[in-house]
């Protein structure tokens, strides 16, 4: 044996070299018959990464005698035992003499049955005689070979465990040959190129370990994007490539006024009401609509009045609402109910950008956060993300609308969009936009469009001739099916699996 190593594997690895130089290749279950396979696989793994051997996994059934089969090989089969007490018996033998000298009912029962078929012995009288000088045994042969050499001839191998006499099982073993770097002993490699062996010159001999590409990295607990957050880039992407600005989203808090006064929403509007919106009580109220820095130059006074004119008496070609407006409802403060308040803003600032006397066409979006007073579900919750995009220009049509939610949403995967007339307040036409669900083999509402009323967008100072298309959607609808979430609770809140968050995929939308 060759001299220890000072490592646990370190016999097997030096047994296995041993071996290697006298016989190359080798079988792992010939020469190590008694080693564990976990033990002979790890010394073989250690001396493969130095390409000091090479192996291979061999796979083979193997034949192994049940114990009926162990007592045949000893003791001959029970035909061949009856044969034997018959033939000695000179001048025949009863059957109970036959029981009597083989001592075993059922070998004496099944023997006999066998030896007759083989015309070994007769029945003469009641006694039985024998037919033939000598016989082969030739299931015990079988056995005697299938005991040594664990395998033979393919049909006596499945004849034999019909019969019950063999079982099979699964022997790996490994053919190890020797490798390029093949020696008796195992050198010493490095695992670090240090600052004392290029000083002394050592790393021109030192032997380095090679880089092992086969392990497996160790788990990183980096941060993760959640899902909506992946989804949001993925839409962010298409509006982008449509040519949309992102709208400055980052104000939750909004006043009524922008939220709902400019939209043409009543103050007497359900949505309004305290069971649908979130009111803020401290504050209470805003302040009326100003200037937010020095170069916005904006009259927001004429528009404020605009609003409560085109709401009480009607401007603008509407015969407006005609109820007493009040600016205490407007100002008051609320968790914003949609995006289209950041989209008002937005149209009212647009109004006061001319170039060369002309308001530009403009295309904004959005996604972010909206709060609404539902009644939680597996579907809704009180909080959730809304995709807002508006389109200003001259000379749109609803057709234009429908052909652009088409683009739009075969961005993405949707195609084949249903439209249903609706109702906004603040577009007219307004549509739903519904696309068939194959999941769920039915039409779903994926969003809400429409083009901006004229008595809002005059008000701003918006030209007469200039069109605004409006759409929204949530993003939790689409984050849900991408993912295949049912339950709105799996994905937002406290029950959320982090485990999901970490190791979810990115998304690909179903582009066309
Ligand atoms: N604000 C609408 C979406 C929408 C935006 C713009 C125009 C028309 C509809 C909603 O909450 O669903």
């Amino acid at each position: 044996m060759a001299p220890a190593s000072n490592n646990p594997a370190g016999d097997l690895t030096s047994e296995v070299l041993q071996a290697l130089s006298k016989a190359d290749p080798i079988l792992s279950t010939e020469t190590f018959a008694e080693v564990p396979f976990e033990s002979i696989k790890a010394a073989l793994d250690r001396l493969a990464s130095r390409s000091m051997v090479a192996y291979e996994q061999v796979e083979r059934e193997e034949a192994f005698l049940e114990p009926e089969a162990e007592v045949i090989v000893s003791h001959g089969s029970h035909e061949a035992r009856v044969f034997e007490a018959v033939r000695q018996a000179l001048d025949g033998l009863s059957i109970q003499d036959l029981e009597g000298k083989i001592g075993d009912k059922t070998v004496t029962k099944l023997g006999q049955g066998k030896a007759f078929k083989e015309k070994w012995i007769k029945k003469d009288g009641a006694k039985l005689v024998a037919l033939v000088e000598s016989i082969n045994d030739v299931t015990r042969d079988q056995l005697k070979v299938i005991q040594e050499k664990k395998t033979h001839d393919a049909k006596i191998i499945a004849d034999l465990k019909k019969r019950k006499l063999l079982k099979m099982q699964k022997v790996i073993s490994f053919r190890i040959s020797k490798g390029p770097k093949f020696a008796l002993e195992i050198v010493k490699e490095e695992t670090d190129l240090t600052a004392e062996m290029l000083a002394s010159g050592a790393w021109k001999t030192a032997a380095f370990k090679p880089y092992n590409f086969n392990a497996l990295g160790a788990d990183q607990h980096a941060g993760a994007l959640h899902p909506l957050n992946k989804v949001r880039q993925e839409f962010r992407q298409i509006f982008f490539e449509m040519g949309f600005t992102e709208m400055p989203t980052n104000q939750f808090v909004e006043s009524g006024f922008w939220n709902f006064d400019t939209l043409f929403v009543p103050q007497q509007h359900p949505a309004r009401d305290l069971q649908d919106t979130f009111y803020v009580s401290d504050p209470l109220k805003a302040g009326k609509p100003c200037p937010t820095s020095a170069d916005d130059k904006q009259d927001y006074e004429t528009y404020f009045q605009n609003v409560r004119e085109v709401h009480q008496n009607g401007k603008y070609g509407s015969i407006g609402y005609r109820y007493p407006w009040s600016e205490d409802e407007s100002l008051k403060l609320v968790l914003r109910t949609h995006t289209t308040s950041v989209s008002s803003v937005m149209l009212q600032r647009l109004a006061n950008q001319r170039q060369d006397g002309r308001v530009p066409p403009a295309r904004y979006f959005s996604i972010d956060r909206v709060f609404r007073n539902e009644t939680l579900d597996s579907t809704h919750l009180c909080e959730f993300h809304q995709v807002e995009g508006v389109i200003a220009d001259y000379g749109l049509t609803l057709g234009g609308l429908m052909e652009f939610m088409d683009l739009f949403f075969g961005a993405m995967g949707v195609t084949d969009l249903r439209y249903k007339p609706a109702y906004n307040p603040y577009t007219e036409p307004s549509m739903e936009i519904f696309s068939y669900h194959k999941g769920l083999n039915k039409l779903i509402e994926i969003g809400n469009s429409g083009i901006f009323r004229p008595e809002m967008l005059e008000a701003m100072g918006l030209p007469k001739d200039m069109r605004v298309f409006g759409f929204g959607l949530s993003l939790e609808r689409p984050t849900m099916i991408k993912y295949g979430i049912s339950n709105i609770r799996e994905l937002l809140g406290h029950q959320v699996d982090l485990n999901f968050i970490q190791k979810n995929p990115a998304v690909r939308l179903d582009k066309n």
